[in-house]
């Protein structure tokens, strides 16, 4: 790819545990265009959250390296914005203040306070979140206290939105709702995002490109496809549509095919298994 947005460049990452060098990551290449939708898929572990992670300068690949616009990635900054699966808003502050307090920090230099108050709520109310400014994270659901961490992403006006699997603890409904609020908000914005997920539907709905990590350890990037469907995209047309069922089939092989995942033997559930014969038997 010409003159990539974001590049991340023959990273490996081993970390030192009790038990020696874990190795997580092997040779990870990945270019990735300006307004590009990205998503990581990978069984559980195999360390999507720490190709994320190096992303946001959060933590430092053992070799290679990441640019984003043209500059090296050497520590965390408003030009990635991370959301977390479990919102991390403070819980002290309003809805409001929450999305403040990163407004604040990046443009009190550079834009009147006006405007700063005009851009906290504009970002809200992209969110839908108008309509509960004053209130405290502890009394909002989870959906919309997911919605406040995208404002707050949005609102510092990152290069690249990092999203560590940001629908993964909502309800399939309000799940939809806010995937279908982020693709609008990207169609509007054009930003940058590079999503971890497990829901291969999520994958394809929201992505240009869907990224599918091998198992670990050492994992690396398996395959890379396409999403040639054309956007705004519908997700109940979708259901019906050959070539995203066919995008579903291609990540679904990969996955339970390919790279197949083959759970560790629990010796203690095998044990509470042949204790329960024993029982049945004695009874
Ligand atoms: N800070 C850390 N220190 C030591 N080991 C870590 C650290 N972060 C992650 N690991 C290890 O790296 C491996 C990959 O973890 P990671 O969280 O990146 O995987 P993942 O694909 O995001 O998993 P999941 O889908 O379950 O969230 C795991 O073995 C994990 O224990």
């Amino acid at each position: 790819m010409s003159n990539p947005y974001l590049s991340i460049s023959r990273v490996d990452m081993t970390f030192q545990g009790a038990n020696g060098p874990n190795p997580v990551l092997k040779g990870i290449d990945l270019q990735v265009r300006r307004g590009e939708y990205i998503s990581l898929i990978g069984h559980s572990g195999c360390g999507k959250s720490t190709v994320l992670n190096i992303v946001a300068g959060l933590l430092k690949a053992t070799s290679g390296g990441v640019i984003v616009d043209g500059r090296e990635v050497n520590a965390p900054g408003p030009d990635r914005a991370v959301v977390f699966q479990n919102h991390s808003l403070l819980p002290w502050l309003t809805v409001y203040q929450n999305v403040e307090i990163a407004v604040e920090k990046i443009f009190r230099g550079t834009r009147p306070a006006a405007e700063r108050r005009d851009w906290v709520l504009h970002n809200l109310a992209m969110v839908n979140m108008s309509h509960a400014l004053d209130r405290l994270p502890s009394e909002i659901s989870g959906g919309m206290k997911q919605r406040v961490g995208i404002a707050r992403a949005l609102a510092m006006e990152p290069k690249v939105l990092l999203l560590d699997e940001p629908f993964g603890a909502l309800d399939a409904l309000t799940r939809a709702h806010l995937q279908d609020e982020v693709i609008r908000i990207q169609s509007e914005l054009g930003n940058t995002v590079m999503m971890i997920t497990h829901d291969v539907d999520e994958a394809v709905l929201m992505s240009d490109r869907v990224v599918m990590m091998t198992n670990g350890p050492a994992a690396g990037i398996g395959q890379v496809m396409d999403v040639p469907l054309a956007r705004p995209r519908n997700r109940i047309e979708l259901a019906e549509d050959r070539v995203y069922n066919h995008c579903r089939q291609e990540i679904l092989s990969f996955l339970y095919e390919k790279q197949r995942k083959v759970e560790p033997f629990v010796p203690a559930r095998a044990a509470q298994g042949a204790r329960r014969e024993k029982q049945a038997m004695r009874a």
